[in-house]
């Protein structure tokens, strides 16, 4: 699977590389652009009594030239629209003298009933915010309703970030080429493409140096060959043990939700560390998950001497005082080389006053750390990585993860995972069903499940995220947090069939 994700300037050095590498020149690789996506509008949009077709001042709008001449060669109609001729002697310079359609202003443009907007304005080199006449021309198209195929990227999209800079498309068909860039997968961008197309333009596969690639589309085939397996001689313990740490008697329910989530992920035990007033409420909803008592450290760190969990949850509705940072740094202090550590909600934002000594205790550690924080809780522990219009998710969850030290998974409806090392994935399989009350809490028991299990902390996030999307996913309207471990089975089963060692 093509599951690289390039920034449009790692694309342009593909692109370069290609071209060096030949046969192909650039504007071999134009031709090809072109012809991918004039044979996509055809199969697609059969329909279209004809074509309008808004020409940028580059490349992108040199592919837009390609797309005009090899529709007019099926026969059917064609208006061009360009402002401004290409550069003298560029690729896009000779698409257009090559195009049989003499383009005209883009004041001249009027919306055709039945027709297809062609979006060829800008792509890759978009460098500041589309505003006067493409904005206006923008706006037209937006209003008269008709279908749009963007070439590249949505125009006013950016490849980088996904964001809209100024006026943007919305597309019926985005049709990109060799890879994926941010701006396909990250939100908004992601929606402003309709369907998104990855063509092949001729880019030979060796133009890409994989070792140098640190971002990635999450998907399985990423992160299956690091699943746990269970052993045929496999017991409780030696499929992981979760601890789960509770908050007090009337904020019991979010560590059951993630000791649930641990124990559908797989884990052989999983015990919740509950404050003494807490028993009894815990006591009455658990069956298969163990309880023990911990209020002090010293009750937690008698578990861990005695039992040696090899993963921990501590945060969903842990408190965010004193009891709840003295157990993180017992935790960050006693886990094994193995034990993986998950941090949510309260234990994020109970360093929010001091996030260093937080990262100080990480990197010290021997535990490999996990921190699950969605955007607000993220703000209090990044200052200065806060969301922006220019910068991209990527690289803000990327440098939390290196200031960290932890993995860090940053929610949303394209939630961020990114480890230590610059490594990177975006998550697209979320569903809107995903925003209910608790449903971070599961997430984080299903990322320590599979610690447990001795999955490396950036894999098992990955996992973790993909899996329980899918179950929310599969699950559909009407899903509470409860519903997510339960549906955990389900999606193992058909996407993992068990194998026995
Ligand atoms: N060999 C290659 O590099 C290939 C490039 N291809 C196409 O080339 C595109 C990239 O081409 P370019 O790098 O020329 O970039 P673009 O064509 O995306 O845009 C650059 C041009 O737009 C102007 N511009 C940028 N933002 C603007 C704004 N907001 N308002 C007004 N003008 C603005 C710039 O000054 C520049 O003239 C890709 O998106 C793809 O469609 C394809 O033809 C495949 C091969
Ligand atoms: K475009």
């Amino acid at each position: 699977m093509r599951l690289e994700i390039l920034t449009p300037e790692e694309m342009g050095s593909v692109d370069r590389k290609a071209v060096d590498a030949g046969p192909l020149d650039g504007y071999g690789l134009m031709q090809n652009a072109g012809a991918v996506v004039a044979a996509a509008i055809l199969e697609r949009f059969a329909e279209a009594e004809g074509f309008l077709v808004l020409c940028g001042p580059g490349n992108n709008g040199g592919d837009g030239y390609v797309v005009a001449r090899l529709l007019v060669e099926r026969g059917v109609q064609v208006r061009l629209f360009a402002e401004t001729e290409p550069a003298a002697g560029s690729d896009a310079a000779r698409a257009r003298r090559a195009c049989p359609v003499e383009p005209k202003s883009y004041s001249e443009f009027e919306p055709v009933e039945r027709w297809l907007v062609v979006d060829a304005l800008f792509g890759a080199g978009l460098s500041k915010p589309v505003e006067g006449r493409e904005a206006a021309i923008i706006e037209r198209v937006r209003t008269s309703g008709l279908p749009v195929v963007s070439i590249d990227l949505p125009s006013g999209v950016s490849g980088l970030t996904g964001k809209p800079l100024g006026a943007a498309f919305q597309a019926d068909l985005t049709v990109t080429f060799f890879r994926k860039k941010p701006g396909h997968v990250l939100v908004p961008g992601r929606q402003m493409c309709g369907e998104l197309l990855v063509a092949d333009i001729g880019i030979a596969e060796t133009t890409l140096n994989r070792a140098e690639c640190k971002t990635w589309e999450n998907h399985p085939a990423l992160w299956r060959a690091a699943l746990p397996e269970i052993g045929i001689s496999a017991h409780k313990y030696s499929r992981g043990h979760v601890a789960v740490i509770s908050g007090g008697a009337t904020s019991t329910g979010a560590a059951r939700l993630a000791a649930r989530g641990a124990a559908r992920a797989g884990a052989g035990a999983v015990t919740v560390l509950s404050p003494a007033n807490a028993l009894s409420v815990n006591a009455m909803h658990l069956t298969s998950i163990m309880l023990r008592r911990a209020d002090t450290v010293e009750e937690l760190e008698a578990f861990l001497s005695d039992r040696g969990p090899s993963g921990a949850v501590l945060g969903p509705g842990a408190g965010t005082g004193e009891r709840t940072r003295s157990f993180a740094r017992s935790l960050l202090d006693r886990a094994g080389a193995a034990g993986g550590l998950v941090f949510d909600a309260d234990a994020i934002t109970a360093f929010r006053g001091d996030p260093e000594t937080l990262f100080a205790m990480i990197k010290a550690s021997a535990a490999q750390v996990v921190l699950t924080p969605h955007e607000g809780e993220f703000g209090r522990l990044f200052p200065g990585l806060e969301d922006a219009p220019e910068v991209s998710k990527v690289e803000r969850t990327r440098e939390a993860a290196m200031r960290s030290g932890a993995a860090i998974v940053l929610k949303g409806p394209d939630t961020v995972v990114a480890a230590p090392d610059g490594r990177a994935a975006i998550n697209v399989n979320a569903t809107q069903h995903l925003a209910t009350a608790g449903s971070g809490d599961v997430l984080s028991g299903i990322i320590a499940g599979l610690m447990a299990q001795t999955m490396p902390a950036f894999e098992a996030a990955c996992a973790g995220i993909w899996l329980h999307a899918e179950a929310g996913r599969v699950f559909g309207r009407g899903l509470i947090a409860e519903d997510l471990p339960e549906m955990l089975p389900q999606v193992l089963q058909s996407q993992f069939p068990e194998h026995v060692r």
